[in-house]
């Protein structure tokens, strides 16, 4: 099948036992408030990122972790956005741009030369800031890529997964008796979780998010951040926001960044209520940013 790639390859012969050989113990993670048993889902280390001659992220280390939701907040141009496609490797799509350094999911290095990129993307779904469901109707949005990457054949197997990811993403109800309508057709609040449903449809481990709500009306806004909620039962969630009201309502973990360097990560709790350093208070409380 076209994206069983070595990537895939490895994640599936390293089973639970590459999760449990995750399972970390680390002083700096007690410290940062991760309990003993959380596992890493994404490891970041010495990350480094250049547009053409212009640094926009230095040396950034952070454990992601398994089914939870993590925050990146900062400043406008502070690199959050920069950071999230690193994770997916969609930076490989801008011109003059060039990383350095380690990015493992789940213990592999998704930088390595012999990694398929399409298998990475498939592992590491992304739901962009303005809903962008295909032209196609609702039903082709979410099986065009499982019938491309063989993961279903058409018909009742389909079907299925159809369902499951759209009632996956809280919609089900309100679209199922007008799948064939385009998605486009949809309101914005539904158009998101549309993508969202998309993203899940190909069973991905980790979902980045870039500002989801941000085009949204605070009603929508709700439902996608009980979707979040949902969500990270079965899936690590990495999430840019703007909005600090909401990173402190659904995040586990919250990372702040500064003109490309990461300043504080904790969670969430304890970065909001207890930061570390005097930037991110001064963030946190507005004074700047
Ligand atoms: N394609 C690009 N080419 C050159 N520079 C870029 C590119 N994308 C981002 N940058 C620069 O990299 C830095 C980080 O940008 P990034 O979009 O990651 O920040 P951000 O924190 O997500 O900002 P915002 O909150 O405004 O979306 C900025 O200085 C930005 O101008």
């Amino acid at each position: 099948m076209p994206w069983q790639s070595i990537y895939e390859k490895n994640l599936k012969e390293s089973g639970n036992s590459m999760e449990k050989s995750y399972i970390h113990t680390s002083m700096s993670d007690r410290e940062m408030g991760a309990s003993s048993e959380e596992t890493i889902k994404v490891e970041v280390k010495n990350l480094n990122l250049f547009y053409g001659e212009k640094q926009a992220l230095n040396s950034i280390n952070m454990d992601i972790y398994t089914k939870k939701i993590t925050a990146l907040i900062g400043p406008s141009g502070c690199g959050k956005s920069t950071f999230l496609r690193c994770i997916n490797r969609m930076n490989d799509l801008v011109q003059n741009c060039r990383v350095e350094g380690y990015i493992g999911v789940d213990g592999h290095d998704i930088y390595d030369k012999s990694i398929d990129v399409v298998a990475v993307r498939k592992r590491v779904g992304m739901v962009f800031q303005q809903p962008n469901p295909f032209p196609k109707s609702i039903y082709e949005n979410i099986a065009y890529a499982p019938l491309m990457h063989d993961i279903v054949k058409k018909g009742k197997e389909c079907d299925e997964l159809v369902e499951k990811a759209l009632k996956g993403a809280n919609l089900w109800d309100e679209v199922k008796d007008k799948l064939k309508d385009p998605g486009t057709a949809l309101s914005g609040g539904q158009q998101q979780r549309l993508c969202i449903a998309r993203a899940i449809a190909v069973e991905p481990d980790v979902i980045l998010m870039d500002e989801p709500t941000s085009a949204l009306d605070p009603i929508s806004t709700e439902k996608i951040e009980n979707l979040m909620l949902d969500l990270k039962k079965n899936y690590t969630i990495i999430i840019v926001t703007h909005n600090m009201q909401q990173a402190a309502r659904i995040a586990d973990y919250t990372a702040f960044f500064h003109l490309g360097n990461l300043i504080e990560y904790s969670d969430a709790k304890t970065l909001f209520v207890n930061p570390k350093e005097k930037k991110t208070e001064d963030y946190i409380t507005g004074r700047f940013g």
